[in-house]
């Protein structure tokens, strides 16, 4: 696993940008899984710009979300459809037939989900998947747990996903309860992940992450059985690991 570790949002940005970047340019028609929140932001501004300077093509590239709420249109502003397509699709050249995002107000879940994962395997399989990660150890929106939910399936979100996530919505009541995910096994299956977090609260579970057993409770854990992960985090939220274990290079495996 590839931790670097940078001095702020905006290098850890550029950095992913990059990332993401190398790959469109080396196989143009990847297919790259894409997450939400506010941390990949400034990754899509990045690679943004570097399509406005014609460095990189998304013509022929597919995109896989991680997640969606369960009962928001893509005309809602608080959907991750209403997301992607603001901050990142409607600026590049991606053909929107090429834009896979789970469907929140699907009439059978169980249909939904199964397409979703077809859909993936008719393309060959994520070349690269980009991940944040919540507070309490949540990717997509795989929640703590008894057990890993290997496929994209329906999940009942957390009490503190619901109160993160609220700061987006008018009220916390607004704030939908269940949501459709990528599965751990689907995330596992990408060839290469790549985890970004910034800042102080997401610190302490960085640490339970990379260096805690691998447990459903803590979904992220799992990330260490993965063979080909690089993390960007910025100095807060490398904190732990840094006073812990006494790190001075800004980029190690572990
Ligand atoms: N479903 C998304 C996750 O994919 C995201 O990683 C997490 C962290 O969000 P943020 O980047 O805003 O901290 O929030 C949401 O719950």
């Amino acid at each position: 696993m590839r931790i670097i570790i940078v001095n702020d949002y905006a290098e850890m940005s550029q950095r992913a940008a990059r990332i993401v970047a190398s790959h469109v340019i080396l196989k143009p028609n990847s297919s790259i899984g894409l997450a939400t929140g506010s941390t990949p932001l400034g990754m899509y501004n990045a690679l943004i710009d570097l399509y406005n300077q014609e460095y990189i093509d998304f013509s022929k590239v597919t995109t896989f979300n991680l997640d969606e709420y369960y009962g928001l249109g893509s005309a809602n502003p608080q959907s991750y459809h209403y997301y992607m397509y603001n901050n990142f699709f409607k600026h590049i050249n991606i053909g929107m037939a090429n834009v896979n995002i789970p469907y929140g107000m699907c009439k059978s879940i169980e249909d939904e989900c199964n397409r979703y994962e077809e859909k993936i395997e008719e393309v060959g399989g994520i070349d690269l998947q980009v991940l944040g990660i919540g507070r309490n150890g949540h990717i997509g929106f795989n929640e703590p747990d008894i057990k890993f939910e290997a496929k994209t399936h329906m999940v009942n979100l957390d009490e503190d996903t619901i109160n993160a996530n609220s700061r987006f919505f008018k009220s916390i009541e607004e704030v939908p309860r269940k949501a459709i995910s990528m599965g751990i096994k689907t995330i596992m299956r990408a060839r290469k992940i790549l985890l970004l977090a910034v800042g102080k609260d997401k610190a302490k579970v960085i640490y339970q992450m990379l260096y805690g057993k691998i447990t459903p409770e803590l979904p992220a854990s799992i990330l260490q059985l993965h063979p080909d992960v690089t993390m960007i985090f910025d100095k807060e939220a490398a904190s732990l690991l840094e006073s812990m274990k006494n790190i001075e290079a800004k980029e190690f495996s572990i």
